[in-house]
């Protein structure tokens, strides 16, 4: 990139779950985790938990095997430039954002993340639906533990690693911002996503997150997927038995998200998914991230 290219990026969000934007259908763009932290800045930078880079699955090295089935591979990045497998919340926006720029019709879009595949619905207006493929639930007991405090948790795998605790009170969490949670690096070698779940009434939660690569957010989607699919197994359901879907409202922070466990074992996500803004980086103030 030379300092005289003007760089197109957008904001958006999911629940609150906001993502800087970063159009690169032909996958120019070096994005290396410190540029990516510069951007995610929220004094120093655009401000967001992460960043969706939208590049087309054929110019993508980890992307091109999916290339037949989805056009659009969304590169995911924490806020802290890390890389994870899959963003729920991302994909929605990642969808609106193809909607918006004109890359796909409104209807159903496939779109190709590290998890695999995943297939999104999304109209003009309103909200996105998106099927996020079967959660994994292993059997290892897991502890979180936060502030002097801790809890058992439920181990959870949405394509990305989840630690999903009960607890009688969201305050319990503490001051998730300044204080992150732990869980053992032996389950989740890699990091792991930390829920708080407190019931609200029948197959309605409440949660709050820590993610991994990101601190405290308003909102997870993969999170909250875990989040519905931990609770119902909690509450003696499970659809693969039953034969009937299950659906949660989930409560985050930042809104409200729907989401259905269906006889198959899939897991469906409904929620909002906007755009806020557009623009472009300064060239200069690029350059200087990007070096
Ligand atoms: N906010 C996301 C999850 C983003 C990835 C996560 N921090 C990880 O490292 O696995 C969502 O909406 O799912």
């Amino acid at each position: 990139m030379t300092s005289t290219q003007r760089i197109a990026f957008l904001k958006g969000h999911g629940t609150e779950n906001d993502f800087v934007i970063v159009p690169d259908p032909d996958g120019r763009l070096e994005l290396p985790a410190a540029a990516v932290a510069r951007i995610c800045d929220r004094r120093a930078g655009l401000g967001g938990d992460g960043v969706l880079r939208v590049v087309r699955s054929a110019a993508h090295p980890e992307a091109r095997a999916m290339a037949d089935e989805a056009e659009w591979f969304m590169d995911y990045r924490n806020g802290d430039g890390s890389i994870a497998e899959m963003c729920g919340n991302g994909v929605r926006v990642f969808a609106r954002y193809l909607l918006h720029a004109g890359l796909v019709e409104a209807g159903e879009v496939t779109i190709a993340t590290r998890a695999g595949v995943r297939r999104v619905h999304v109209a003009k207006t309103g909200h996105v639906t998106v099927s996020m493929g079967r959660a994994e639930l292993p059997e290892e007991s897991v502890v979180v533990t936060v502030g002097g405090r801790s809890w058992p948790a439920r181990n959870v795998n949405m394509g990305n690693p989840h630690a999903v605790a009960f607890v009688e009170d969201l305050d319990h969490a503490g001051e998730l911002r300044t204080v992150p949670p732990f869980s053992p690096a032996e389950v989740y070698p890699a990091g792991v996503n930390i829920e708080f779940v407190a019931d609200r009434g029948p197959r309605h939660v409440a949660m709050r997150v820590h993610e991994r690569g990101s601190g405290e957010t308003r909102s997870c989607g993969t999170g909250a997927c875990a989040v519905a699919v931990a609770t119902a197994r909690r509450d003696g359901a499970d659809p693969a038995v039953t034969g009937t879907p299950v659906t949660y409202t989930v409560d985050v922070l930042g809104g409200s998200l729907s989401i259905t466990e269906l006889p198959d074992g899939t897991v469906e996500m409904t929620g909002p998914a906007v755009i806020v803004a557009e623009g472009t980086f300064d060239p200069e103030w690029l350059t200087a991230a990007l070096a």
